[in-house]
């Protein structure tokens, strides 16, 4: 394992030539699922502010925490706590507690209807510091999939319609310091893919996260250069795009001794599709070598209940 595997691109080739910046990511992301982005451009007080909310809220008492979790709501709003989530098919718990945002929209909009609205723990000051964070990364994830569209060759906006008004979550995670005995078997985050469109990631500075090499099998060790977005396929890309970007396996593991007295925090956005968009194969994607795999289209939606279900959120 080499540091720095996955060779940062810089989010600035995106204004100077947009076609090599497509390239590169795209290259990226066939390769590996993943790519890493310098220069990404958000303003660093942004997320300092945001994971400051984020260390304030978790290091309330269990008790308080606790008030925030919200029954039969699947872990979309609010607070999880820790042994909550387990990856698809691991009996293992996680070694992690987190907070979702989800998306504010306007009175009467039509998807209130599937995207909960949010809550605020009220023990906490400036909390719209979180907002902001989840608007930041919104934007930024949509001028990114201008580039993922650009070098799928489809019109540079194609994704903006499916995104606008999508069901995207700001995750607060947080990884508590690892100086007792662990439960058998369980690391930070067990190995999973993620559910969505894609996964903008801030915070993964600190050793732990690993993806599965897809040509040897190995996990490697992803190690951003600090001030680094880690961006990700998400499995609804790597449906629609029969797995031409393929939805990569990671996790998190424990941190070596030296390091067992930190908490690690991170923050990732899941940029999810609208809920009503059917993802349906795309055609380009589809060829002599590589048949459409997914001949029955899904709404985002559908896929989202079949995927939380398989994580016990559901
Ligand atoms: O904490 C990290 O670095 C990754 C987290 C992750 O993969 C997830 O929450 O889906
Ligand atoms: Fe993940």
């Amino acid at each position: 394992m080499t540091d720095q595997m996955i060779p940062p691109v810089s989010l600035t080739l995106d204004d100077t030539n947009p076609d090599v910046f497509a390239a590169e990511l795209g290259e990226e992301f066939r390769r590996f699922g993943f790519a890493v982005i310098s220069d990404h451009g958000i303003d660093q007080s942004i997320i300092d502010n945001a994971v400051d909310r984020a260390k304030a809220f978790f290091a309330l008492p269990v008790e308080t925490k606790q008030k925030y979790y919200i029954e039969g709501g699947a872990g979309q709003r609010g607070y999880t706590p820790f042994g909550r989530e387990a990856a698809k098919g691991e009996a293992a718990i996680d070694l992690k507690e987190f907070w979702h945002v989800g998306r504010d929209l306007p009175p009467g909009h039509p998807f209130r209807a599937t995207m909960p609205d949010n809550i605020v723990p009220s023990e906490i000051d400036d909390w719209e510091a979180v907002t902001r964070l989840y608007k930041t990364l919104d934007q930024l994830g949509m001028r990114l999939l201008r580039a993922v569209a650009r070098d799928l060759v489809l019109p540079e906006n194609f994704f903006d319609d499916p995104v606008t008004d999508g069901n995207s979550i700001l995750r607060l995670l947080h990884y508590p310091a690892q100086e007792s005995t662990l439960p058998e078997g369980s690391i930070r985050a067990a190995a999973h893919e993620d559910i969505n469109t894609i996964t903008l990631l801030l915070g993964a500075e600190e050793a732990g996260l690993q993806v599965i090499d897809r040509r040897t099998n190995e996990w490697i060790d992803v190690n951003p250069p600090a001030g680094c977005l880690v961006i990700n396929v998400g499995d609804m890309l790597q449906r629609l795009t029969n797995n031409v970007l393929p939805s990569t396996t990671h996790r998190v593991v424990n941190p070596a001794p030296e390091r067992q007295k930190f908490a690690r925090y991170s923050v990732p956005f899941f940029l999810h599709f609208r809920p009503d968009y059917e993802i349906r194969t795309l055609d380009s994607c589809i060829s002599d070598d590589n048949p459409n795999r997914y001949p029955e289209p899904i709404t985002a939606q559908d896929y989202l209940l079949e995927r939380l279900r398989e994580i016990r959120l559901l």
